[in-house]
């Protein structure tokens, strides 16, 4: 599991370390290790650190000492390093190791500052780290968009400057880094957009943080965190112990939500799906899905909040194209009324949001939002919700008291008292229609599997984004990616579990 932390609890950490050694000591490690991955990048492009040009940009902070000390030892491996003092001082220690390496070093100068950086083959982003706050100050909001216009790489030092090391969040300018080099633990901003877009490569440099560190404020499986949790068939293993999945999705209009979100839960795994519907669908996922079971549903019956007709299942998928109507509003109170874990999806979003009650319930919930849905169940501009992803996830699973997964570039998983889940696979491919009904088809499967909500959440975000960059790639062995469509990302779905 990959963990990541605020900047106060990173700054807790380290003062904690820091009173056990020796001062500058972690500055002295985290600027080792990154003028080791410098030196790494440096030697790709030309051979050789020796001769190259490194533009150092120095905030006033330790942000700005780890970037002079880093750029000293690259001077002393004979790199041309020029830096930019962007602060009213600049610091002590940092800038006499950098002059004595032989370095330069000159206070902001736009025109100067536009030189240096047009000719660099590396810019080290030392401007801000986890000291930062609010939109970058001149003349560092320049410098940001300078670094932008380098044609060498950018390497961030600790965070992309502009870029808020605890969220993600970015207000104004920042630094877009093709590496983010950062000290003794993920920062929670490198993982969740717009932040980790514009980290690049995380590399950590460990300084001994570990043993201080406290829980984490947010986490990102791994393929083995995944294949450890994913539930698996034994031996002893029938379909009814593996789990029985309800669909409740699709209308006579929208036919073909209920279809994938069908296929999502078999590729996943289910021991078996049921599926309940109109008419129309329940015709359509027979005739692509004959492994479902299927139920016509009678209006009067679920009127009545009766879906006995339709079996026992473990959990319940609710909305990819259920429509808003009041047949649509009395299955999702149906739905919504059993004692067992429901997904709500889509259209189920779109019910739950005018009747906020029908989610108070005993048994779990699952909640899966874009951006647009998550607005109406907040009531907050989507744009606010695009910017401060993680604040507005968390805020909803507290607010409506369910676990939510917010769909979008990154997807961002939030249950009250747990660290945030962050997912980190897919490809830029999945953004297609029809992909978030398979992704609820998956997490169903999961759910009825007998993971929880937040475990079911991680686990099927991941293998979503595995299988739709199979699919993109036209097997796991490919190497460049095509446009998919949804029904590919279900199909690929078994090969992503082998790859775990
Ligand atoms: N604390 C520690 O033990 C260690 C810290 N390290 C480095 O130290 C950094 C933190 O250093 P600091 O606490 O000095 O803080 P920073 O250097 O991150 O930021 C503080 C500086 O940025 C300026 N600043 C803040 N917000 C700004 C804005 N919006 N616009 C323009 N300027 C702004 C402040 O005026 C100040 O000069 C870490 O990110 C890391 O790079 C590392 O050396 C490892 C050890
Ligand atoms: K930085």
């Amino acid at each position: 599991m990959r963990t990541a932390y605020t900047s106060d609890q990173i700054r807790a950490a380290e003062l904690a370390l820091m009173a056990t050694l020796p001062e500058g000591t972690l500055m002295g490690r985290a600027a080792a290790g990154l003028a080791v991955t410098c030196a790494g990048l440096l030697t790709g492009l030309h051979g050789r650190v020796y001769g190259s040009r490194v533009a150092v940009l120095a905030g006033g902070g330790d942000n700005g000492g780890d970037a002079l000390y880093a750029g000293a030892r690259l001077a002393r491996r004979g790199a041309r390093v020029e830096a930019v003092l962007a602060g009213s001082r600049a610091h002590e220690g940092g800038l006499a190791a950098l002059r004595a390496a032989g370095g330069r070093a000159a206070a902001f100068d736009e025109a100067r500052a536009r030189e240096t950086i047009g000719r660099a083959d590396l810019v080290l982003d030392g401007l801000v780290g986890i000291g930062g706050g609010g939109a970058l100050r001149e003349p560092y909001a320049t410098l940001a968009g300078l670094a932008g216009e380098t044609p060498g790489l950018v390497v961030a030092v600790d965070v992309p400057s502009g870029v808020d090391a605890s969220t993600g969040r970015v207000e104004g300018p920042a630094v877009r880094a093709h590496v983010t080099v950062t000290f003794g633990a993920y920062k929670t901003g490198l993982l969740v957009d717009p932040g980790a877009e514009r980290a690049g490569a995380v590399e950590l440099v460990d300084i001994g943080l570990g043993p201080h560190l406290p829980d984490p404020d947010a986490a990102a499986l791994t393929d083995e965190d995944v294949a450890d949790l994913l539930p698996r068939p034994g031996a002893e293993s029938d379909k009814y112990r593996r789990g029985v999945v309800g669909i409740a999705a699709g209308s006579d209009r929208y036919t073909g939500a209920a279809v994938l979100s069908v296929g999502g839960a078999v590729r996943a795994g289910a021991g078996m799906v049921r599926f309940a519907s109109a008419e129309e669908p329940v015709r359509h996922v027979r005739a692509r899905w004959p492994e479902a079971v299927t139920t016509v549903l009678d209006p009067s019956l679920v009127l009545k909040s009766s879906l006995d007709e339709v079996g026992r299942v473990q959990a319940w998928v609710l909305g990819p194209g259920l429509g808003t109507g009041p047949d649509a509003h009395a299955v999702a109170r149906a739905v919504l009324a059993t004692d067992v874990p429901v997904i709500v999806d889509a259209d189920g979003l779109s019910i739950v949001a005018r009747d906020r009650a029908l989610l108070r319930r005993a048994a779990p919930t699952l909640v899966t939002p874009h951006a647009g849905e998550l607005s109406r169940l907040l009531d907050v501009p989507r744009e606010r919700i695009e910017a401060r992803r993680l604040e507005h996830t968390r805020r909803a699973a507290a607010e409506l008291g369910v676990t939510v997964l917010l769909k979008g570039s990154t997807t961002v998983i939030a249950e009250e008292h747990r660290p945030a889940r962050v997912n980190t696979t897919g490809t830029p491919w999945l953004a297609t229609g029809g992909t978030g009904d398979v992704l609820s088809g998956i997490a169903g499967a999961l759910l009825a599997g007998g993971l929880t909500c937040y475990d079911a959440a991680s686990c099927a975000a991941h293998l979503h984004g595995l299988a739709a960059r199979i699919a993109a790639r036209g097997g796991a062995g490919g190497r460049s990616e095509a446009p998919i469509a949804a029904l590919d990302v279900a199909q690929a779905l078994p090969e992503a579990v082998r790859a775990l």
